[in-house]
């Protein structure tokens, strides 16, 4: 899990997907796979990636009561992901519920997936949140109370900005995920992005694994641009 680049597969269908991951023939990448994809074509597009070797982070971010994320998520545990997430902002009790869930669902003899919490979108401003959420206290402050909830309910780490993940490891402990979307190299857009860091700061400040969308995924030669990512990613790691 750690030093991973996931690709966010935001594509409508799998023709599109198959059409993306045609450069990349006999590559086992880390992919996610997102609401947009999943929605139209369920469980047969994460066992066809599966199939082909690749290691799958199922994003559908749950958040609902109790009962109904552990149900969802015992029937998640059966498609053998391997990292699967839900907000914090559903509570404590709706973590810990989702985690019993996926250990009652969990392929006899298979270790679990990681079960990660959102804190805040790194689409989530700090005035917005104050605005529209309520919320009273800074969006560092806000984000790291999510991650010691998330810790408390016995998750294994959280999505962040890179921008948070030093001190959440400081606060929780080293050993817990920090997955970062919102990863720009300084020639992209930002799009509707708002808490943005470059690969190389979010290398320098500890993140367990960086997600990349349509920086990849949007360019015109997607496997170039995929191991310049991999090299401004890893170069340290290695
Ligand atoms: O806080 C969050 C949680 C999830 N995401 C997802 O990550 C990717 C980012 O895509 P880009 O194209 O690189 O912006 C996307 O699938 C989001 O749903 C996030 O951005 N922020």
């Amino acid at each position: 899990m750690n030093n991973s680049l996931i690709i966010a597969l935001d594509f409508a269908n799998a023709a599109e997907v198959d059409q993306f991951l045609q450069p990349f023939a006999g590559k086992e990448l880390f992919v996610k796979v997102g609401m947009e994809l999943f929605y139209q074509e369920g469980p047969s597009i994460i066992h066809r990636l599966k199939e082909s070797g690749h290691r799958i982070f199922l994003d559908l971010k749950l958040h609902d009561i109790p009962n109904t994320v552990y149900s969802a998520m015992k029937g998640l545990a059966r498609m053998n992901c391997d990292l699967v997430n839900v907000h914090a902002a559903g509570g404590k009790e709706m973590m810990a519920a989702a985690l019993e869930g996926l250990e009652a669902g969990s392929v006899s003899g298979k270790k679990r997936p990681y079960c990660i919490a959102v804190t805040q979108l790194t689409s989530t401003s700090e005035e917005q949140m104050r605005r529209e959420q309520l919320i009273g206290v800074s969006l560092e402050e806000s984000v790291l109370h999510y991650a010691s909830l998330t810790k408390e309910a016995g998750l294994d780490g959280v999505v962040c900005s890179a921008w948070e993940a030093a001190s959440i490891r400081e606060k929780v402990g080293a050993d817990f995920l920090t997955v970062c979307p919102g990863i720009r190299l300084s020639s992209d857009s930002v799009g509707d992005q708002k808490r943005v860091a470059t690969p190389e700061f979010a290398r320098q400040a500890g993140v367990s694994a960086i997600v990349v969308g349509r920086s990849i995924t949007r360019s015109a030669d997607p496997l170039k641009s995929y191991e310049h990512w991999m090299e401004a990613w890893k170069g340290v790691h290695q």
